[in-house]
């Protein structure tokens, strides 16, 4: 069979490898003409454990193509797969620019019927207009799978490998046999309902996910409050297997790409509806305030900040992964230097994307020795496992201050020793 994959980001250029790897023929294309380039000489444009080992495997077994959406035919493809983006509009909707352009594009070349899978986070009803889209000439059935992803970045092609489940919608029982036979080999469960029900059933779940991170939040504030220990808390709740021990990881917030934009667009599928969605609004506000708490625990330390040297340990939004947007690490970084601190940031891969945004305005450390040096305080926002191997002498021979704020339970072992100032969210200072 022969697959096109739309889009070469987190989850297209994922999707494309893994199925290559399944034995499929894949075309993985973008209009990025430096990440296809990239591509074209086996580079991966994204971190990604595993991802480029089987991207050369798969170039070699000549299984694997990149190209420029300009130099392909969509009438070439059994099957193609819309992986693009689907980011945030200034009202919270999801914005579907480039799934109307690929669509359009699409719809140019095809001139006999084939099936398009929608990989693509998108609002309900988004797949039936797609649908309408593809057939308005009506010559031919162009049918239409939403596909939603619920890989995670920094363990994607794992997770690939390993999903939960497989999410299928459409109106064509034919079309999501076909589907279901090209996933076969993972080997999982396979849910087949409508467009709307598959395309809620990602929103839901993300909002899900962001919601149970905001609760164990709230309650490691209560933790701090009274003196609960959050750690404790959490493992206690986790052991019901009704809850579960996952996501209830309490911190400094949930970034990344997909949660902030996701429970943001929920929201407005919502208010369309005209339904009231409290719980999703507390979810979204809790993360927002959650990702300054550290800060609000370092103005406990120094009330003015000013001239003061800060460590920012690990900008990525989680371990495993370049990516920093919505990043909780970025937010607080912008505070600290609006309250007039100086700001190293240490990550092991992140820092080219972090000094996109700030410039000269920070400094940028490879080794965690260097943010740390001389400075007054140090605030964990990603656990790094570098990070977390930090030792008690490091600490206090670098830093002028030995004072640790802990938004990730990084280091929860230094709670033990007196001469290291450590703080951890959900435990009391
Ligand atoms: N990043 C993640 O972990 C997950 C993302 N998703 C969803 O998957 C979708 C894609 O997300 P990411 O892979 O993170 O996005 P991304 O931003 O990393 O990649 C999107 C790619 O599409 C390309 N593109 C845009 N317009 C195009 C066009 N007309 N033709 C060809 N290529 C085009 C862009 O150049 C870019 O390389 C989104 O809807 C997202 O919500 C779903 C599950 C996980
Ligand atoms: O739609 C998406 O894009 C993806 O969004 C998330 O995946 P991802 O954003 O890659 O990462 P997660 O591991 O879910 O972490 C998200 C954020 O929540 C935070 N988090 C996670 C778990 C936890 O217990 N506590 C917590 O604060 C992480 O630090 C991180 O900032 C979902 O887990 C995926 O299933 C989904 O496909």
């Amino acid at each position: 069979m022969k697959i096109s994959v739309v889009g070469t980001g987190y989850v297209g250029l994922v999707t494309g490898v893994s199925l290559a790897e399944m034995g499929q023929n894949v075309t993985c294309i973008d209009i990025d003409t430096a990440k296809i380039n990239k591509l074209k000489q086996g580079i991966s444009p994204i971190y990604e454990p595993q991802i480029e080992e089987m991207m050369h495997k798969n170039l070699a077994a000549q299984r694997l193509t990149f190209s420029l959406d300009q130099d392909v035919n969509y009438n070439d493809f059994d099957l193609i797969y819309l992986a693009v983006g689907t980011p945030e509009n200034p009202d919270g909707s999801a914005d579907l620019t480039y799934i109307n352009t690929t669509v359009n594009r699409i719809t140019q070349d095809l001139q006999h019927a084939t099936i398009v899978v929608t990989k693509s986070t998108v609002p309900v009803g988004t797949n039936a207009k797609i649908k309408a889209l593809l057939n308005q000439n009506g010559a031919y059935t162009v049918e239409v799978v939403s596909n939603p992803e619920f890989l995670r970045e920094g363990s994607a092609v794992h997770d690939v490998f390993h999903a939960d489940r497989l999410i299928l919608g459409s109106d064509s029982q034919a079309a999501m046999a076909v589907v279901e036979a090209v996933n076969a080999p993972y080997k999982t469960t396979v849910i087949k309902t409508t467009f709307a029900s598959a395309e809620l059933i990602k929103y839901a779940s993300n909002a899900f996910l962001a919601t149970k991170i905001s609760f164990v939040n709230e309650i490691a504030n209560i933790c701090e409050a009274t003196g609960a220990n959050i750690q404790a808390v959490s493992q206690g709740m986790g052991l019901d297997t009704r809850i579960g021990n996952k996501f209830l990881k309490a911190g400094i917030g949930y970034g990344g790409s997909c949660f902030p934009k996701d429970t943001a667009a929920l929201l407005q599928i919502a208010q369309q509806n005209r339904i009231d969605f409290p719980i999703l609004e507390a979810t979204i506000k809790t993360n927002q305030q959650q990702q300054l708490h550290l800060v609000e625990r370092l103005m406990q330390y120094y009330p003015d900040l000013t001239g003061k040297k800060i460590a920012i340990l690990g900008a990525a939004f989680k371990p495993g992964t370049d990516d920093i947007r919505e990043a909780p690490a970025l937010r607080i970084i912008q505070t600290l230097l609006e309250k007039g601190a100086r700001v190293a940031v240490y990550d092991p891969i992140a820092l080219d994307n972090v000094r996109e945004i700030f410039g000269e305005a920070i400094e940028y450390c490879l080794k965690i020795e260097t943010a740390l040096e001389a400075c007054e305080a140090a605030l964990i926002a990603t656990e790094w496992s570098s990070i977390q191997k930090l030792n008690a002498v490091t600490i206090k021979n670098k830093m002028r201050r030995p004072l640790i704020l802990d938004g990730r339970a990084a280091l929860l072992s230094l709670a033990e020793l007196n001469d290291i100032e450590y703080a951890v969210v959900g435990q009391k200072g």
